[in-house]
């Protein structure tokens, strides 16, 4: 699938904003601060109607006006679709897919898909179990309807235990009915997460070891609570019994100590811990794995590749890890940004376009 255009009306600093892409490298060059990552927000915010860097979608909206406005054309191998949305100060979002209203944020679930790699997702190696959990929840909810109505189910029960413990008349019995639910919606995602874990180790593996030229084994696995995952069938049970027996703990904490929230995976590099031993090169190309393998995943699931972003990544990457990348890239639309050109040059062809970016407009400049 591929971005074929973009419009943005009071998006960031963007007035208005009408921009083509093609099917290649594109690339988005300019100075710090001129606005874009704000284009490539604004194209991940159309997939799952969240942005990347903030929960706050009012931050998205022009500081001089009430409301703003994505519009994107998505070329895809059977129906094109067009996405628009409208983001509203009063925090409301209204979701149209070629003109027909969507209800649920669910339904926007498989129309467009993108894979974002920036800076930040460094945080993915280093930094804490959140930021894990964070991109098993994205990439499965990316994949699956059912994956984020069940997340969105735990959340919601999980948030109700919290305040039920944190009240006066927190009792063991109540807690029963939140922790029945909480076993049967959070041993979904545990079995969910597991499968996606293997899936990166699958595909992770062999991206890993071609980066490193076979110097590297790459391997992940789920850190959870519960023993003995490899007994599925036997993990909402097990969940249900692990949040029985913190129940008297919770109750002192007022909190929620297990369940999937709490989970989180390691990852290991020629089996040493790549978060506390990894340098920084190799914790970067941990990073450019399961960013690379995310693709493969989606691709294998739902039969296209995601549009891939790449935020002033390559710029962090040492020659040989950027020679990958945009050599990986052939069969994947991707949308660079930059603030110099070095490397890239050499891999623009017939079907790339490059647009100079300054203070929220842009002019096509190849
Ligand atoms: N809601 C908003 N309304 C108007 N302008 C905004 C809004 N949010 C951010 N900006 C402006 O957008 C600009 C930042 O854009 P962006 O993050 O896309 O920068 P960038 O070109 O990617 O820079 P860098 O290379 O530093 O990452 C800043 O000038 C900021 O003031």
């Amino acid at each position: 699938m591929y971005v074929k255009g973009l419009q943005l009306i009071n998006f960031r600093n963007y007035n208005n904003l009408l921009m083509e892409f093609k099917q290649g490298v594109n690339v988005l060059v300019g100075d710090n601060a001129q606005g874009k990552t704000n284009i490539l927000e604004s194209i991940y915010y159309c997939s799952l109607a969240k942005s990347h860097r903030t929960n706050r979608d009012r931050e998205l909206i022009n500081w001089d006006y009430k409301n703003a406005y994505i519009s994107l054309s998505v070329g895809r191998e059977r129906l094109d679709k067009k996405i628009d949305i409208k983001i509203f100060k009063e925090g409301k979002k209204g979701i149209n897919v070629n003109s027909i209203k969507v209800n649920k944020i669910a339904d926007l679930i498989g129309i467009f898909n993108v894979v974002m790699f920036s800076p930040e997702d460094l945080d993915i190696v280093k930094g804490s179990p959140a930021a894990r959990r964070r991109l098993l929840d994205i990439e499965l909810c990316k994949l699956s309807k059912k994956y984020y109505y069940n997340l969105s189910v735990y959340k919601k029960a999980l948030g109700e235990r919290n305040s039920l413990l944190k009240g006066m008349r927190c009792d063991e019995g109540i807690l029963e009915v939140y922790d029945t639910q909480l076993s049967s919606f959070g041993a979904y995602l545990i079995k969910e997460r597991l499968k996606y874990i293997e899936k990166l180790n699958e595909y992770g593996k062999i991206i890993h070891s071609n980066i490193t030229s076979g110097n590297e084994e790459i391997s992940f696995n789920y850190v959870s609570q519960i023993k003995n995952l490899q007994n599925t069938e036997n993990i909402e049970e097990a969940l249900f019994y692990l949040l029985k027996s913190h129940r008297k703990s919770d109750m002192e904490k007022r909190n929620t100590s297990v369940g999937p929230h709490r989970d989180d995976f390691d990852i290991k590099i020629n089996d040493i811990d790549a978060r506390e031993y990894g340098s920084q090169g190799q914790q970067r190309t941990s990073v450019l794995t399961i960013k690379f393998a995310s693709l493969d995943i989606i691709k294998s699931i739902t039969g296209e590749y995601p549009v891939l972003l790449l935020d002033d990544v390559l710029s962090e990457l040492d020659i040989r890890r950027q020679k990958y990348i945009l050599s990986s890239i052939k069969d994947i639309q991707t949308i660079i940004t930059c603030t110099g050109m070095h490397n890239i040059q050499e891999y623009l062809g017939e079907d790339s376009l490059v647009y100079e970016v300054k203070s929220g407009s842009i002019e096509r400049i190849r």
